[in-house]
């Protein structure tokens, strides 16, 4: 079982550990990244969002994502239940507030993986959360990433790509930029950020 206990948290005592936005293009690597992270260090916690995308195979409701209907969404957003939410690529994504809220009162250090305008809508809302750019190395390899990854139709890869250049655009509205040419290189370095004052 993942290790979840204080006693086993990386954060070091007199740190006071702030919520860490990654974002990137789509397929430039954040899953394969948070994941790699994950295993090497299980009890760093990350943010389940709630999507109205159809699970890929292999995506489990409640671990990759909370797999709702538009209605069901609606009633997040009626709700308030959502930090925050955007469209991206024809389907909505939300950040669910109440477990992010509690592990930062908690003082443990918590990572959402969110798209651009999820990113600017968090940084308006939480003013010291640290925004990361996950970059790809060259635009070629993006485009390569995405098509092998083999998950989306040439319809929705187009589109993806089209919210890949607007994403790239801003990288200066981040913090940090890491680019993803060695993933367990990323890796460390996203967690040693998520652990700096
Ligand atoms: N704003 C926002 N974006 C999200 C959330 N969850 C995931 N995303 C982003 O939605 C985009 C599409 O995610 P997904 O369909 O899983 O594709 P992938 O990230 O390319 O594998 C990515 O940029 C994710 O980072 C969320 O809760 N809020
Ligand atoms: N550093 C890397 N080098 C080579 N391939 C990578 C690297 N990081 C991720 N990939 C591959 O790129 C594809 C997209 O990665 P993924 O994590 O799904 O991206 P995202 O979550 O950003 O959409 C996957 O096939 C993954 O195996």
């Amino acid at each position: 079982m993942a290790a979840t206990s204080r006693g086993t948290s990386p954060v070091p005592p007199d740190v006071r550990p702030r919520l860490t936005v990654l974002s990137g293009p789509s397929g430039v690597g954040k899953s394969t990244v948070v994941a790699h992270m994950r295993s090497v260090h299980p009890e760093v916690w990350l943010s389940v969002s709630a999507t109205t995308r159809k699970p890929r195979p292999g995506e489990r409701n409640g671990v990759h994502y909370f797999f709702v209907d538009d209605e069901e969404f609606d009633k997040l957003i009626a709700n308030g239940e959502l930090l925050e939410w955007a469209e991206f690529a024809g389907n909505r994504y939300g950040t669910p507030r109440r477990a992010v809220l509690d592990r930062l009162e908690a003082g443990e250090p918590v990572l959402l993986e969110i798209d651009l305008q999820g990113a600017r809508l968090v940084r308006q809302s939480m003013a010291d959360a640290r925004l990361v750019f996950l970059a790809p190395p060259s635009w070629e390899e993006l485009v390569r990433r995405l098509t092998g990854r083999g998950t989306e139709a040439p319809e929705v890869i187009e589109r993806r790509l089209a919210a890949a250049k607007v994403e790239l655009a801003a990288e200066a509205e981040f913090d940090t930029t890491l680019v993803n040419t060695s993933v367990e290189d990323v890796a460390r370095e996203l967690l040693a950020l998520m652990l700096q004052a």
